[in-house]
């Protein structure tokens, strides 16, 4: 199963020390001999380094101390055996290589690859080499890193980035934690990360993403079972995965059975949250959508969507009628932190259907702490996750895995933490990690638009951690639609809506052709 391109990604995302266990099985266990893989390594490596760069006829090649370097060494030696001009630096004192990292420097060395010590080259020196290169491979820090990267990585990893130059990373961008996606000191910005064996948790979240450009998977070819020997920590899901979990609407559907979704939202001046969240829900495919809001907005709602229930609520008891009739409940957008959002905060908690809650629901839990709850979506920011959690918003970004998995154990449910590479935890099985979406997309009102698109596949009957990952793969679908049609800069939250039906119309499979659907009316 070599899979080659970032559309085909496995689903097994690996922390770092589970995918160096990983590497152990397969050479301890399934005795595969440990250059060999190395070998196996730097060839898939190599073969990224000719697909992207076809008439590369200079190459940089930096290398560190550990086995991420030795992959390098061997990079190298693919690179000048090819006819490239290879310009390799060692990075960490050779005489400090162990095991393979050596073997592969020797090799490397007696094929007559030009290695020079990084205290042989200037500053001056290495940049200008870098800057003459048509590609630079980063083999410098691979799964093995601790913290930020040291001297003198910190400064060559700037000089790389500095250059201009497309860069390779091998298996991680140097500087990244493979294990949790945050780059806490400089770090490389690659343009392909071919990585090995298990797909890292880190290029999928936090900051890997943006580090890592495209990322190709490769297996290496170990056996099967050397996937006994560690546990995924998360599944990586993106729509095309996620859009086979719809179930095809029967050709006598109607709208009462495709579940009816109320929307809280919009206090004054807030309006256009609830409008979204609401447009949304009707636009995943909810048989009714009902919103109330703040009276003023009721009408701004009906112009926007006709096909919406939209009533005008000022007090709490205003929503009770409303509560009874539905079959689950988004709240929070626009919601504010005053005696309306309170007032209908204290209703929502106050009846069991399935929720969501989002924005400035989360706010007004964050200050008083309810009861946990198993039938809920909470969806925050990184910001809104800290105050929920008491702690700052770095602390979220160290490891977003763990920070999903508290929120999850303090509030019960789902939670869904939003941000590159959203988590979505919940209790019973795996965190799902979502491919997709695009910085066009840190805009306001996409938020309230995932809370509707969650909320709708909630009454439409999926269980909540399903409506909560397939609901944040559309809304990254749907993103990247929508901006690949009009570029990401000023792409707003209609853009996105607008992209919904497109994507579940991939994911239908309808009767056969021409024969209307019963629907009412
Ligand atoms: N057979 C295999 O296991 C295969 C592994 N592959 C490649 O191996 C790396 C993982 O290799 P490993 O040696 O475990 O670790 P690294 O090469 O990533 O780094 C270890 C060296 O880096 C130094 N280090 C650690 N943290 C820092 C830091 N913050 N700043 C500077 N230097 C750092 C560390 O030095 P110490 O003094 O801290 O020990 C080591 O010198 C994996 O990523 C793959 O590339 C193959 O791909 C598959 C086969
Ligand atoms: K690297």
């Amino acid at each position: 199963m070599n899979l080659t391109n970032a559309h085909s990604l496995p689903e097994a995302l690996y922390r770092a020390d589970a995918v160096q266990a990983l590497d152990r099985c397969a050479i301890e266990t399934q005795g595969i001999d440990g250059f060999d893989l190395m070998h196996r390594a730097a060839r898939a490596a190599f073969r990224q380094l000719l697909r992207h760069w076809p008439h590369a006829a200079r190459v940089a090649v930096l290398c560190g101390g550990g086995n991420n370097g030795g992959d390098g060494y061997l990079v190298a030696a693919n690179a000048y055996q090819k006819g490239m001009a290879v310009d390799c630096v060692a990075v960490t004192d050779p005489d400090r290589l162990k095991g393979d990292a050596r073997r592969a420097f020797d090799e490397a060395t007696s094929l007559g690859v030009p290695i020079e010590p990084v205290e042989a080259v200037s500053d001056k020196a290495l940049f200008d080499r870098l800057c003459a290169s048509d590609a630079i491979v980063d083999a410098l820090l691979g799964t093995g890193i601790t913290g930020a990267p040291r001297a003198p990585f910190d400064r060559i990893i700037q000089r790389v980035n500095r250059a201009g130059i497309g860069v390779l990373a091998v298996d991680v961008p140097s500087g990244l934690n493979a294990s949790t996606g945050l780059a806490s000191g400089d770090v490389i910005h690659a343009r392909v990360t071919p990585t090995f064996i298990g797909l890292k948790a880190g290029l999928m979240t936090g900051d890997g993403p943006d580090c890592a450009g495209d990322v190709v998977f490769d297996d290496l070819g170990v056996p099967e079972a050397t996937y006994d020997a560690a546990s995924p920590v998360a599944r990586c899901v993106n729509w095309r995965r996620a859009s086979t979990m719809l179930a095809p609407r029967r050709r006598g559907a109607h709208k009462g059975e495709c579940g009816h979704l109320l929307v809280v939202a919009g206090e004054q001046g807030l309006g256009g949250a609830g409008i979204l969240a609401a447009e949304a829900a009707a636009r995943t495919g909810a048989g009714l959508v009902t919103l109330a809001t703040r009276p003023e907005h009721v009408s701004a709602a009906l112009t926007r969507c006709p096909s919406l229930m939209v009533r005008g609520v000022t007090h709490g008891n205003d929503l009770c009628p409303l509560l009874s009739g539905v079959d689950g409940v988004v709240f929070g957008p626009g919601a504010g932190q005053g005696p309306w959002g309170q007032q209908m905060m204290q209703q929502v908690l106050a009846r069991p259907h399935p929720l969501v809650l989002d924005a400035d629901a989360l706010n007004l839990m964050a200050s008083r702490a309810p009861a946990r709850r198993e039938n809920q979506v909470l969806t925050p920011h990184p910001g809104e996750a800290a105050r929920l959690l008491g702690i700052t918003t770095s602390e979220i970004a160290d490891d977003r895995l763990a920070a999903a998995d508290r929120l999850q154990e303090r509030f019960g449910g789902v939670a869904l933490l939003k941000g590159v590479g959203t988590v979505v935890q919940t209790r019973a099985e795996r965190p799902a990690v979502i491919e997709g979406g695009n910085p066009g997309m840190a805009t306001g009102g996409m938020g309230d638009v995932l809370s509707g698109i969650i909320g709708s596949l909630l009454v439409q009957g999926l269980p909540a951690f399903e409506a909560a990952w397939l609901g944040a793969s559309l809304h990254a679908e749907a993103g990247d639609r929508a901006a690949r049609k009009q570029g990401q800069r000023g792409l707003l939250p209609m853009d996105l809506i607008g992209e919904l039906p497109a994507c579940l119309s991939d994911s239908e499979r309808v009767g056969a052709p021409g024969s209307p659907a019963d629907g009412e009316e």
